[in-house]
This record gives C-alpha cells, structure tokens and sequence, in this order.
C-alpha cells in the first residue's frame, strides 16, 4: 500500500525479517550520502533511513524534516534537551508512531511502520525506558512472554531456557539464575534482560531508549559493555541518551536534536561541552564536527 502523503516507489508492508547481522545485506556496501543530508557521510548504505520525517503532536512540533541515517556496525546516539523530540524518533523507528510526512526506508525501500510488530518483523526492535519486563516472572518467563515454545498447553521449558542461556551468552550476560523474578535483578541485569529479549526477534536495529538513565556507576558499564557487544555483532544500535559519559563510551556518530529539527551530526570524540552547545542552540545548526567515514563507521574499532 502506498503511503498517502508521499509520492515514490511502494511502501513494504512487514512480511518478512530482512538479513540480520552477520546475514550480508544486498545493498551493504554502496555509497550511502546523499544530497542535502545533515548527516556526515559514511562508507556503506544505510540500514534504516528516515527521509523527511515529521511528526506532530496537536499543535506541537515534535519532529521537524527529520533525516537520519542509520548503518549496521555503528552506535548512532541521538541527544537533545528535554522536548527535543528523541523519544517521539524513537517511536517512529519502532513502530509507535507514524509519522505525518516523511518517508522511512528499510535498505532503501520505502516501508510502513504502522505498528511495534510491524517495525520488528522489519528487523527494527526498541527497548523502551519501561522495559516492560513482569516483575513477578523469571528470565525465562519475560524473555518468551507471549512467545512461548512448546505445543498446546504443553510449554517446552527446556528448550526455552536453553535459549536463554544462550542470548544471555551472546551478551557475556552475567545473571545468576534464568529462573529468577526479575524483580530480584539489578538495574543493569533488568536492561540487559530487556535488550536480550528484543534479540530474541534476530534485529538489524536496536533502539535504546536512556537505557542509562536510572542506573548506577557499575550498572551502567554493564550496559554499555553491552552496546558495544551489539555493535560488534553487527547490529546497529540507536542510542537516545542524556549522559556524556554514554555518549563518550560507545557514540560512533551524535545526532543533535533540537526543538524537533536536527541541530548537527557530530563524531563521537566531540566533547560533551561542544554537544551541550548544539543542544542549547548556542551554536548555528547543522555546524556539527566534520569527520572521516571510517572515524564514524565504529565497526569494532575498538571505543
Ligand atoms: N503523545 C504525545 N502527545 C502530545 N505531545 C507529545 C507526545 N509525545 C511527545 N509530545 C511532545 O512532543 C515534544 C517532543 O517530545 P519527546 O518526548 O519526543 O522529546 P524528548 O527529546 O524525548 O524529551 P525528554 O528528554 O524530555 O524525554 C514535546 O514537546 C512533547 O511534549
């Protein structure tokens, strides 16, 4: 189905899961930048791209002309000052909100995300700042709520916690037991526990929602640990955070927000100060840092 407002090529519908990380992408390795992009131009094609977006909430701009690029291997962090309008990005690349104009594109193929299902099955997975996880439930539980394998009534436990162990492993997850509540479990394991759900679906794209924002110190590592675990698995990880030590710890790329519209696109070696500039309107828009393709890229460089 077309999309109403935009004219181009057809829209896909989520019918199918496109190639996963590690899974070649068949348009993975042509130029990716374009003319008119506010963002830095990196080496290989993106794997979600928003054209143009906008979004309106009643009178309130929340996203204005929005371009942004998104590419396997790489942690795009998206930053901005309360009202920015990160969240409501977050919620279009999963499916939660659709935008008013503007074109989303899977591997440069116009697609419709018109719910979370349909973002998922289009290889896109967020982990929201409620993680949504049932306290009263185990690890096993949360991870296959709604999911669950087995035939019938018949639930296959075994199978599901073998599965588990072996998300949690691709994480270096350290839970003490998947037959915990998770309620037991620490802010960081609870993150960690959210994000190896949404694995569970074999995303392109994970999306970050201040996965940070109410953790301690250590908590905090372990999730960042983790971002960089996922960007070297090759997925690409969209993180919208608040704090400078995230941003400094795995940013490949900053994309600055402000007042819905994209500020700059800066590397992930800009200081915390110069971002805090941009966030504020201190500095014109679209004056973000210039960098080389291969300094935005990440791709298990090793931050
Ligand atoms: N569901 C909604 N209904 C009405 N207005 C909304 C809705 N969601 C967001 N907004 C408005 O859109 C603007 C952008 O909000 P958004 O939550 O995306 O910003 P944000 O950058 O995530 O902010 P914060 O850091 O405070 O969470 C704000 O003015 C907000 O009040």
């Amino acid at each position: 189905m077309r999309e109403p407002t935009e004219p181009g090529p057809t829209p896909l519908r989520a019918t199918a899961a496109p190639a996963g990380p590690g899974g070649a992408s068949p348009r993975a390795s042509s130029a990716s930048a374009e003319p008119g992009s506010t963002l830095p131009r990196v080496s290989s094609a993106p794997v979600v791209s928003l054209r143009g977006v906008s979004k309106r909430f009643g009178g309130v701009r929340a996203l204005v002309d929005v371009d942004v690029d998104v590419h396997e291997h790489e942690v795009l962090a998206v930053v901005g000052d309360n009202g920015a309008g990160k969240s409501t990005l977050a919620g279009v690349l999963a499916g939660a909100h659709r935008p008013d104009s503007g074109q989303v594109l899977v591997d440069g193929v116009p697609v419709v995300l018109d719910s979370p299902a349909a973002a998922r099955a289009l290889g896109i997975a967020t982990v929201f700042q409620e993680l949504a996880l049932v306290n009263d439930l185990d690890v096993v539980e949360n991870l296959f709520l709604g999911h669950e394998v087995g035939s019938g009534v018949f639930l296959d436990e075994v199978e599901m916690e073998r599965r588990a162990w072996q998300v949690l492993d691709q994480l270096a997850a350290s839970v003490p037991s998947v037959r915990d509540p998770v309620r037991t479990l620490s802010g960081g394991q609870r993150q960690v526990i959210a994000v190896a759900r949404a694995l569970l679906g074999s995303p392109r794209v994970v999306v970050l929602d201040e996965p940070t924002a109410s953790l301690g110190v250590r908590q905090t590592a372990e999730v960042l640990n983790l971002i960089t675990r996922l960007r070297a698995r090759g997925h690409a990880v969209v993180l919208i955070s608040h704090q400078a030590g995230d941003l400094q710890a795995v940013a490949d790329r900053i994309l600055v927000l402000r007042l819905g519209r994209v500020h700059g696109a800066y590397t992930g070696e800009t200081s915390y100060e110069d971002l805090l500039a941009a966030m504020t309107g201190a500095v014109r828009p679209g004056s973000g840092t210039p960098m080389k393709a291969d300094q935005a890229r990440g791709s298990g460089t090793g931050r």
